[in-house]
């Protein structure tokens, strides 16, 4: 596209006009998709649903959590130093409506509004919803871009194989992902994992599916820095998808959660972590399990808002450096 077709993003509502509080809350206050013209860089979008959980419910609240939470974002980011909705467009792309009552109509909806939305030329920021979703997200990811390189934070592994019977949970999305052969198995990482598992075998199994695992105690130990590059070298140029499990942070950080585990990282560390992948060929994103009804003073839902924040950076920045290549090129 030239320049002159591309149009200047429209940001969020200015805060020093309109009081933060007020009004409805998208996410960011940035405009909604259907007020840039149904067509967007970054699409910003709520899963509602939570049928997939074994423990505590509530996180089909996740997304309008995190989207009231995020009324106090800024437009800019000094610790990647870029204003991410001026780089390019991101539109609250509301939510997607998937049946309560049965998973499976579920997973199938999820799946066909996100092929919707890549199919647009849109990356996707999806704003949880239990971890089940991470599943119809990859298919349709996988569609567009071929196997993906994975980053998965979270206390858990989420690679078991059924719970009840059902293949289809917030603890089974990566094995059924790996079945499916829509990963990169050259380039899939754990990370923040902890806390009790079912048997020594959940190890055997996940390292057998090609998972790479950095606990929360390597990053205490090693630091993020160290971790991110270890990471950054791992995933090389691949298109990668990162999914964040809010409860790999210490339920310190993020109480408001369905399967919280003691002893994770903190904020700081995801951040940051977060941070050092920002030249990651990030294509598409989520976070997911923040529960409401668990959390104190909004602590996990501003930690959930922070976290999009970063990942919505790196896409942004990506984007107009893609831009900036292909208009330069096309000025010659
Ligand atoms: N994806 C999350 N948050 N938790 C999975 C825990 C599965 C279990 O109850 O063993
Ligand atoms: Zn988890
Ligand atoms: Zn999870």
């Amino acid at each position: 596209m030239s320049s002159a077709e591309t149009p200047t993003p429209r940001g969020p509502v200015d805060s020093s006009r309109i009081p933060r509080y007020a009004g409805p809350a998208t996410y960011a206050r940035l405009p909604r998709l259907d007020e840039v013209g149904g067509k967007t860089d970054v699409a910003v979008v709520g899963v509602p649903f939570d049928t997939g959980v074994s423990y505590r419910p509530g996180a089909r609240f996740g997304g309008n959590a995190i989207r009231e939470a995020s009324r106090l974002l800024r437009p800019y980011n000094p610790a990647q130093d870029a204003s991410p909705f001026a780089l390019a467009q991101v539109a609250d792309a509301g939510d997607i409506a998937a049946n309560p009552f049965n998973i499976n109509e579920a997973v199938e909806t999820i799946e066909a509004a996100a092929d919707d939305l890549l199919g647009s030329g849109a990356r996707m920021m999806t704003l949880g919803g239990d971890h089940t979703i991470a599943l119809p997200l990859l298919r349709s990811v996988a569609k567009k871009h071929g196997p993906v390189a994975l980053l998965h934070f979270d206390a858990h592994l989420d690679t078991w194989d059924t719970y009840f019977g059902a293949e289809y949970t917030h603890g089974t999305p990566f094995r059924r992902a790996v079945e499916e052969g829509i990963l990169d198995t050259e380039a899939l990482s754990h990370v923040g994992t902890r806390g009790p598992l079912y048997g020594k075998q959940d190890l055997t199994d996940d390292e057998k599916m090609g998972f790479g695992i950095v606990t929360s105690a390597d990053i205490y130990r090693r630091g993020a820095d160290e971790v991110a590059d270890q990471l950054r070298q791992r995933i090389g140029d691949r298109p990668l998808y990162i999914s964040i499990d809010i409860d790999c942070l210490d339920p310190a950080h993020a109480p408001g959660t369905g399967t919280p585990e003691a002893g994770g990282m903190t904020s700081r560390e995801l951040l940051e972590i977060l941070r050092g992948l920002s030249s990651c060929n990030l294509v598409s994103a989520d976070v997911v399990e923040v529960a409401p009804a668990y959390d104190h003073a909004e602590i996990t839902a501003v930690a959930a808002s922070h976290t999009a924040y970063e990942l919505t950076t790196i896409m942004s920045r990506q984007i107009a450096e893609a831009r900036r290549v292909t208009e330069g090129s096309a000025a010659k």
